[in-house]
């Protein structure tokens, strides 16, 4: 149980020893910040109402006199009054069987101290609002945020629930004097000045409130698990909604606001690449691979714990320009809704300084090191091995644990991967790193051994689904079948166009990026055009191959 839902239970008992002065059938808790630091406190506000007992012929006299007015009224009443007035008095009799408990949420105490829980509630509440469409609801979004729209719950509304089989109602108001919302039977100054231990301060009158209603027999499923259950959906719904971003290590500038080390390091920009899985031009078994691997990375948070490794994942692409490296880096980001730290090691002006920007990395983060080959002069075992070597130098190696003293030169690729390695066990929370290569073969066998790398991926040239894949994204993937006067015959060419250039890249090695060229470069013209355009380039270039051969051969 949440530490601040045992002191709300504590809350509640104390308030059982101050009776209220009225007596009340439902039992209230204010939820509200107690301190700066955020922690919630609660306490009731009634305790339970003390039993009376009537004398059995009160009851029979209350009985028969019920029977009369009940006959009187369905006699007198019209049909709908009487229905309505029926409907009222099975609510109240319901309530009376059932009695529910109240836990009234503040949003802010006396001190403007913003009340968690109340945030939390709206938004879960505003993602249940827009499931189940209410008749209101309340839409925002931030002025100039790339994040999603986000609902509530509007003034003066109700929202039901349900949790483990337990039916809730949430009602937005205003909080009275009580502390409570609405309508709140049972309070007395005396009780509630008494209470104002339990805040740790005074209640807002007035200030915006969310009451919670539940049957008081299922109170320990809904102060033990429900609450909790709220904070935890609200907290996984801002992460989802929050703008991603990317960072690059390079100068800050914060407008004269103090930065902290993580803004000194990195300078951050909305994070906003389309790049998704479906529009990557890519074999679609490689694709499912990967997906699956992510998926089962993020989920192992346990595994990694308990076999003591730090949680990450390592992941080389390798491959030619233009054959989606990036794409699809952007695609892994958006699909693990991770951020980006683009690390560019010709802009890193020390080891330490690398040390520093990789320890300030955040969890849920994909560390990017693109052209790892261009980025550090290869400083590996071979070099080291060569008769330029010098054996002070080969000493100051090992001292500085695989890294040399910064110097442009003296940056190796082993030593960056020692840092690397060291990092993890330092760091909490998923990271991802990926380096990227056009000539794997030239990197240091040291990035390449079992262990660093977790999957080493190669992209390649554009084959007969990554065309399919990039002729969706860029013609829409279909015939256009508007322009002819049979039905069908637009898909039937569309068809044809896309077979036979599937057929000529079988022949001839177009990456991606060039495919993509080619369709960019027909924008507007429609699908067919551009399929034939691409199919007349794939042409052009086996005759030229073929010419090539036959030169070669004379
Ligand atoms: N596999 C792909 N799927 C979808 N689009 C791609 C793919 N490969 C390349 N493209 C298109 O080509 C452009 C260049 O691709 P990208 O930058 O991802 O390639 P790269 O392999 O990272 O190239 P480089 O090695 O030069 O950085 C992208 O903007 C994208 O439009």
């Amino acid at each position: 149980m949440p530490s601040s839902y045992k002191n709300a239970r504590e809350g509640t008992d104390n308030a059982n020893h101050n009776p209220p002065t009225h007596e009340s059938r439902g039992r209230h808790t204010t939820v509200c910040p107690s301190t700066a630091h955020g922690h919630i406190g609660a306490t009731s506000l009634a305790g339970d109402m003390k039993a009376t007992a009537p004398s059995w012929s009160s009851v029979g006299s209350l009985f028969a006199t019920a029977m009369v007015v009940r006959a009187a009224a369905r006699d007198v009443l019209p049909p709908e009054a009487y229905g309505a007035l029926r409907a009222l008095l099975g609510h109240a009799a319901a309530t009376f069987r059932h009695p529910t408990d109240t836990i009234v949420v503040l949003e802010s105490d006396a001190n403007g101290v913003p009340n968690e829980l109340y945030e939390s509630a709206q938004l879960y509440l505003g993602a249940h609002c827009l499931a189940s469409s209410p008749p209101v609801m309340h839409l925002h979004k931030a002025h100039g945020a790339t994040a999603d729209v986000v609902a509530s719950l509007p003034h003066h509304h109700t929202a039901r629930d349900t949790f483990r089989g337990v039916a809730v109602v949430w009602t937005s108001g205003n909080a009275d004097a009580t502390g409570c919302g609405g309508t709140t039977t049972g309070y007395s100054p005396a009780a509630f000045a008494g209470r104002r231990g339990g805040f740790g301060s005074p209640v807002a009158v007035g200030v915006r409130c969310l009451r919670l209603e539940f049957p008081r027999r299922h109170r320990d499923v809904v102060r033990g698990e429900y609450i909790a259950h709220v904070l935890a959906v609200a907290s996984a719904l801002r992460l989802k909604m929050r703008e991603r971003k990317l960072y690059t290590n390079g100068q800050s500038y914060c407008h004269g606001a103090p930065m902290d080390e993580h803004q000194m390091m990195w300078s951050s920009h909305p994070f906003t690449h389309p790049s998704t899985f479906d529009t990557l031009a890519m074999d679609p078994a490689l694709r499912d691979a990967i997906r699956s691997d992510l998926l089962r990375f993020v989920r192992r948070r346990e595994h990694y714990a308990r076999a003591g490794r730090a949680w990450k994942r390592g992941y080389l692409l390798h491959g030619l320009p233009g054959t989606g490296k990036t794409s699809l880096i952007a695609a892994i980001a958006n699909f693990l809704e991770f951020d980006i730290y683009d690390l560019e090691l010709t802009a890193v002006g020390s080891n330490s300084e690398l040390r520093r920007l990789l320890a300030s990395t955040r969890p849920k983060s994909v560390i990017v090191v693109e052209d790892i080959d261009c980025s550090l002069d290869l400083f590996d075992r071979t070099t080291r091995a060569s008769s330029s070597w010098s054996p002070s130098q080969d000493a100051q190696f090992n001292d500085m644990g695989g890294m040399m003293p910064y110097t442009r030169e003296r940056i190796s690729l082993s030593g960056v991967l020692n840092f690397v390695d060291g990092l993890w066990s330092s760091c909490v929370g998923e990271r991802l790193i990926v380096f990227t290569t056009n000539h794997v073969d030239k990197l240091d066998p040291a990035l390449l051994r079992p262990g660093r790398m977790d999957r080493k991926i190669e992209l390649g040239y554009c084959k007969g689904h990554a065309l399919r894949v990039l002729a969706n994204n860029y013609l829409g993937g279909g015939g256009g079948d508007e322009d002819y006067d049979v039905p069908g015959d637009g898909d039937r060419l569309y068809e044809e166009l896309i077979g036979e250039a599937e057929r000529l890249l079988e022949e001839v090695h177009l990456t991606p990026a060039d495919v993509a060229e080619v369709f960019m470069g027909c924008d507007g013209d429609g699908a067919h055009a551009a399929l034939r355009k691409l199919v007349d380039d794939l042409s052009g270039k086996r005759i030229a191959a073929q010419k090539c051969v036959e030169s070669n051969d004379v």
